[in-house]
């Protein structure tokens, strides 16, 4: 009956949870090893670069963050939960070539130094800063490398269960089914008020990740910031600004070191040409410019494009009221003359 059938697909669901999470002795070497300092990994920089750094780093990287944010003490996180959920997090990325985990390491990153070296965390909560973290950690989970049309275009499961924000939603669930993993549980200690009051935090954040998201809600903010919103402290302003410095990290290889978003970017052209050979291949179409490998040559005009249309805009008004995080700015305005002189010599 229907009651068996919800049972089956629960202990299917722990099965599939047990294997995704992390092993106990990966997790016994995390927590035995000793944690570099957040300097010794450049952390407090917008100019962070993840590329030398091994595996086992870019967890002692994230551990770190979470340090100097006195979250572990503040949420009497148990080190080894913190430990065994940041391998879980890492596990559950796929080996694509831009939407992985180190991709999410970069977003998280971006954040904690907009926190810190931007000082946007005197305008946060430490719960709020602990739902932004692993909001960022979280953001692409599962992520198979296409985007949210391709899911609708092929109906996936995942178009089935979401219509809209499909991967975002998905995202969201797996953050979701690693946290009710045994042992992974980072948000054990909370009170089930601030375990509600963080996972709204992290709900609304990784879905504000959705890039149609920001274009709904951009011009809202951008009023508050007219009006000259100081406070930001009502939960509806709060959100919105959540949301627009999660897109500012999610996008933030665009203000690195030149070299640096030029490997980027093309990380992100060879993801995105893959999913166009998929839709000539399976769906028999003709892929969006940006997802069509015979087009490369447009690729520098459509980085500037990307810049002026989505980049530029938002830093500039982040930087407006939290003139310290200018430098994504600056980065960005940087990186728009290197694809403007490649778009000029094709
Ligand atoms: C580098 C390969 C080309 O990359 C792009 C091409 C076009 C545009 S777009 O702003 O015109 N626009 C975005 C909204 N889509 C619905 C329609 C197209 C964005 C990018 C881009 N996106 C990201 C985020 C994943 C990172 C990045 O570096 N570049
Ligand atoms: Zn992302």
């Amino acid at each position: 009956n229907a009651c068996k059938l919800m049972a089956k697909q629960k202990v299917a669901l722990e099965c599939l949870s047990y294997h995704a999470t992390a092993s106990l002795d990966e997790a016994a070497k995390l927590y035995k090893g000793e944690i570099p300092s957040a300097e010794a990994y450049n952390l407090y920089s917008f100019k962070f670069i993840d590329f030398d750094l091994s595996d086992e780093d870019t967890c002692k990287a994230t551990i770190r963050m979470f340090l100097q944010c006195k979250l572990i003490q503040q949420f009497h996180i148990p080190y080894d939960v913190l430990c065994r959920w940041v391998l879980s997090v890492k596990k559950n990325y796929r080996p694509v070539k831009y939407h992985n985990w180190r991709h999410a390491l970069n977003v998280a990153q971006t954040m904690f130094a907009m926190l810190k070296t931007g000082k946007m965390e005197r305008f946060m909560t430490d719960l709020e800063i602990l739902g932004l973290l692993v909001a960022c950690l979280c953001h692409d989970l599962d992520h198979r490398g296409t985007n949210n049309a391709f899911q609708t275009k092929t109906e996936s499961p995942l178009a089935i269960l979401y219509t809209t924000s499909t991967m975002e939603h998905h995202h969201f669930d797996q953050c979701v089914m690693i946290l009710n993993s045994e042992g992974n549980n980072i948000f054990q200690a909370l009170s089930p008020e601030d375990y509600r009051s963080v996972m709204g935090v992290v709900e609304q954040s990784i879905l504000s990740t959705d890039l149609a998201m920001y274009f709904k809600k951009k011009n809202s903010f951008l009023e508050l910031i007219d009006q000259g919103e100081f406070d930001w402290q009502s939960p509806g302003k709060k959100e919105l600004l959540c949301g627009m410095m999660m897109t500012g990290c999610d996008v933030g290889a665009i203000a690195k070191p030149w070299e640096v978003q030029h490997k980027m970017a093309k990380l992100v052209a060879d993801e995105f040409f893959d999913q166009g050979d998929l839709e000539k291949l399976q769906l028999n179409t003709q892929p969006i410019a940006m997802m069509d490998r015979e087009r490369k040559d447009e690729l520098p005009q459509m980085q500037v494009g990307f810049i002026d249309v989505i980049c530029l805009p938002l830093y500039r008004t982040l930087a407006e009221t939290f003139p310290w995080i200018m430098p994504l700015y600056e980065g960005t305005l940087e990186n728009r003359n290197h694809w403007q002189d490649l778009a000029e010599k094709v």
